[in-house]
């Protein structure tokens, strides 16, 4: 079965929230697991309009917090499948804090999530490939390659002599 490729965009999801005293810690700042928890949420439901099937995570890559997000303010969430491999696919997050009274938004933090999508016995089945077609898209599509490698690696499932993508990055550092 060949399946038809699908434009980033059309994978968009905007996840919007309202930081409520349960979902902070004692300073009054949201707490990262819940944070993390709706990320998780809306990079699936990206990853599921992409593929049109169930997904699980299988991976989530390194989350700094740039900047905490207070009690009372709004969590934007953006994620777009960026490039998707046989099985799985790959998911950038933007997340945002804002301060719905003074009417600003600051940037929070940025991740990377992978997901597998499943068939109807539970088994990773094959999903539609991803045309990149903004700059930013075709920046992000690009970058794939390599930190899949990179999560292979630190995930045990690849090995570091196989990684011909990293590899080649830093050949290129060296000879720049
Ligand atoms: C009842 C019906 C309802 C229907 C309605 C649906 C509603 C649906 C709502 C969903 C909305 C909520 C979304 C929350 C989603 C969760 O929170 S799910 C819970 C947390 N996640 C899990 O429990 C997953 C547990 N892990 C697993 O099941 C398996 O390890 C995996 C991820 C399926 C991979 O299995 P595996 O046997 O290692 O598979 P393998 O064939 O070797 O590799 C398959 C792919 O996984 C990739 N992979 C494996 N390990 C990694 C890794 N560490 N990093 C990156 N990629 C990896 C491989 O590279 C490969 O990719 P491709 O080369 O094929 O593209």
């Amino acid at each position: 079965m060949t399946l038809m490729p699908k434009k980033a965009h059309e994978s968009l999801v905007n996840m919007t929230e309202l930081v409520l005293p349960n979902d902070t810690n004692t300073f009054g700042n949201l707490m990262g697991g819940r944070l993390m928890y709706w990320m998780d949420i809306a990079a699936a439901l990206a990853c599921m309009k992409h593929c049109a099937a169930p997904v699980v995570t299988a991976s989530v890559d390194n989350i700094s917090f740039e900047n905490p997000i207070k009690l009372g303010n709004v969590v934007h969430i953006e994620a777009i499948v960026t490039r998707a491999f046989t099985t799985s696919i790959e998911v950038h997050m933007k997340v945002w804090g804002e301060d719905p009274v003074l009417q600003y938004r600051y940037k929070s933090n940025e991740a990377f999530m992978t997901f597998v999508a499943l068939d109807p016995n539970g088994k990773s089945r094959p999903v539609p490939q991803v045309i990149a077609e903004s700059e930013e898209e075709k920046k992000l599509y690009e970058g794939a390659l390599r930190r899949r490698q990179l999560r292979l690696i630190l995930g045990g499932k690849m090995k570091p002599a196989d990684a011909n993508e990293l590899k080649a990055l830093f050949t290129e550092a060296t000879e720049a």
